[in-house]
Order: structure tokens, then C-alpha cells, then sequence
């Protein structure tokens, strides 16, 4: 009988990095204990530098960390990652302006050998998640920034991975269109029940998407305050009008003034 999946997909204890560079050594991050359970929406925010992106690449096994220990779904980042735990979206879309949308989200189909037949059935079932039907023949430079960065997504979720990192991927996109992409991905997540770690400079948009927001400080990179959202998992914009939503805004900002050293 398979096992059933460990209820905490990331477990992260006392973890350290330091980055060797010719300038000497740079503390990354410091001593970050953090928990993730399955299911939840977690957002990494916090000043520029403060060690997001190094945090997200340690879950997915592209830094190693020099002090503690982690685990993602039970185990080591290294055997995760041979797993397909993970899917990874960038800040910005990373498709091959050769490729048509469809082969751009075949890509690591391709690459894990999977029968045309599957390759085709996933890219289908991945561009209908993020609404991008009737898109498949298109180069990505016919398309606006926000459905490249879908294709991105469907390209992240078409390996079926039960993890979503995702490194401030509608950052360069405009409000509007960030809000909208904000909207759909919480509606993508609940369909999909995916664990989604999401790295943001963004106060509203990590209060709106998130279960759990984790308040980072400049560098080396500590964790300030693990906020616990109490807003109902079901939200539409409307909601950041509501006093719950700006309390805990509210909190996040604090957060993330008293941890700023106004050094620069
Ligand atoms: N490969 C590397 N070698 C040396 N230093 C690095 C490397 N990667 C990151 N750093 C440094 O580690 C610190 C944390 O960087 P990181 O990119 O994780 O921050 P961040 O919070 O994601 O920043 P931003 O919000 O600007 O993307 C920074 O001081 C950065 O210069």
C-alpha cells in the first residue's frame, strides 16, 4: 500500500547559509526554523536581500545550506527534487521563444520521457487550469506578460508536483493585471490542493493569497514573525477592504519596519 504523504512538506531547523564570495563571506540567512504543512499557502516577504530567493532555492535543492537541516516532504531536498516534488516559476517567464506555448510546457515532459500521448494529455489539462485554451500554437511573444507567466504555471504544475515555488513570479506585471493573476491563482490552488510557497515585496498580495505569511528581516536573513492568516480560504479582492484583512496587513508592516535596520 503506497504511504500517505507526510503531513509537513517543509521542515526547516536552524538552518544557516553563508555565501563564500572574493569579497569575503556573505550571511545569507540565519538560524530560520520554519514549518510548512500540506495545503497551505505560505508567502515569503521582506526587504531586498534579505535572503527569500536563497530560501526557496534551498527547498529546491539549487543551494545548500551550511548550518541545520531541512526536509521536503519527509526528506532530503536532493531526493525531492529526483522526486519532482517541486515545481519552480521565476520571477520572470522563462519560456523558449522558439518553442510554442504547448512545447514550452511539453518541455520537462519531454525530458522525463513521457509517451505523446501523456505529454499531450498534461499540456491540455495544465493550459485549461490556468485558462489558456485555445493558446497552444501561439510563440510567447504573442502573448501578454501575465498568460506567459501562466504558461509558466502550467508549465510548473504539468510535472504534478505536490509543492509550488514561486519567486515573485507577477512582480514585474501591472496591479491590475496582478490583481487578476491573484485571483486566479488562489483559485488554481484550491482546485489543485497544491502546497504553494510564494516570494512577494508585496504586503497586499502576500496578506490576500496566504495561510501563513513569513515576515523575513534584512540581512543575514531571519524569520521576524510567522503571521497565521485567520481569512476565510475562500477570497475574492473584496476582501482587502475588510478590517481582518488590514489587521493583518497592518501586522505585516510592522513587522517588517521593526526588522529593518535603515542601514541603507
Ligand atoms: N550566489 C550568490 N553568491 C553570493 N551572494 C549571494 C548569492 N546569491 C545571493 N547572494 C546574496 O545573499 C543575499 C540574499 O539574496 P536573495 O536573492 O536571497 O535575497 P531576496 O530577499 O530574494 O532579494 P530580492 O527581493 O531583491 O530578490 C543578498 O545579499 C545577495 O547579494
Amino acid at each position: 500500500m503506497p504511504q500517505s504523504p507526510p503531513a509537513t512538506v517543509i521542515d526547516v531547523r536552524d538552518l544557516s547559509l553563508t555565501f563564500q564570495t572574493a569579497d569575503g563571506p556573505v550571511q545569507a540567512l540565519s538560524h530560520i526554523d520554519l514549518k510548512v504543512d500540506r495545503g497551505e499557502f505560505v508567502s515569503f516577504i521582506g526587504p531586498s536581500g534579505c535572503g527569500k530567493t536563497t530560501l526557496l532555492r534551498v527547498i529546491a535543492d539549487l543551494e545548500q545550506p551550511t548550518a541545520g537541516s531541512i526536509l521536503v516532504n519527509g526528506v532530503s531536498p536532493d531526493e525531492a527534487r529526483r522526486n519532482r516534488a517541486y515545481g519552480y516559476v521565476f520571477q520572470a517567464a522563462a519560456l523558449y521563444p522558439w518553442r510554442t506555448i504547448a512545447r514550452n510546457v511539453a518541455l520537462p515532459l519531454e525530458i522525463m520521457g513521457l509517451s505523446k500521448a501523456e505529454q499531450a494529455e498534461r499540456v491540455k489539462r495544465n493550459l485549461d487550469l490556468v485558462n489558456l485554451t485555445g493558446f497552444e500554437r501561439k510563440y510567447p511573444w504573442q502573448l501578454s506578460g501575465g498568460m506567459q507567466q501562466r504558461a509558466s504555471i502550467a508549465r510548473a504544475l504539468s510535472v504534478e508536483p505536490d509543492l509550488l515555488l514561486m519567486d515573485e513570479p507577477f512582480g514585474a506585471l501591472d496591479e491590475i493585471v496582478r490583481d487578476h493573476l491573484n485571483e486566479q491563482l488562489l483559485k488554481l490552488w484550491a482546485k489543485t490542493n497544491k502546497t504553494v510557497i510564494f516570494v512577494t515585496h508585496s504586503i497586499p498580495e502576500a496578506v490576500f493569497l496566504s495561510t501563513k505569511i513569513v515576515v523575513m528581516s534584512p540581512r543575514p536573513g531571519r524569520v521576524h514573525d510567522v503571521i497565521v492568516s485567520d481569512l476565510p480560504r475562500e477570497r475574492t479582492l473584496d476582501i482587502r477592504e475588510t478590517p481582518d484583512f488590514l489587521a493583518i496587513a497592518h501586522r505585516v508592516r510592522e513587522g517588517l519596519r521593526a526588522g529593518h535596520s535603515y542601514e541603507d
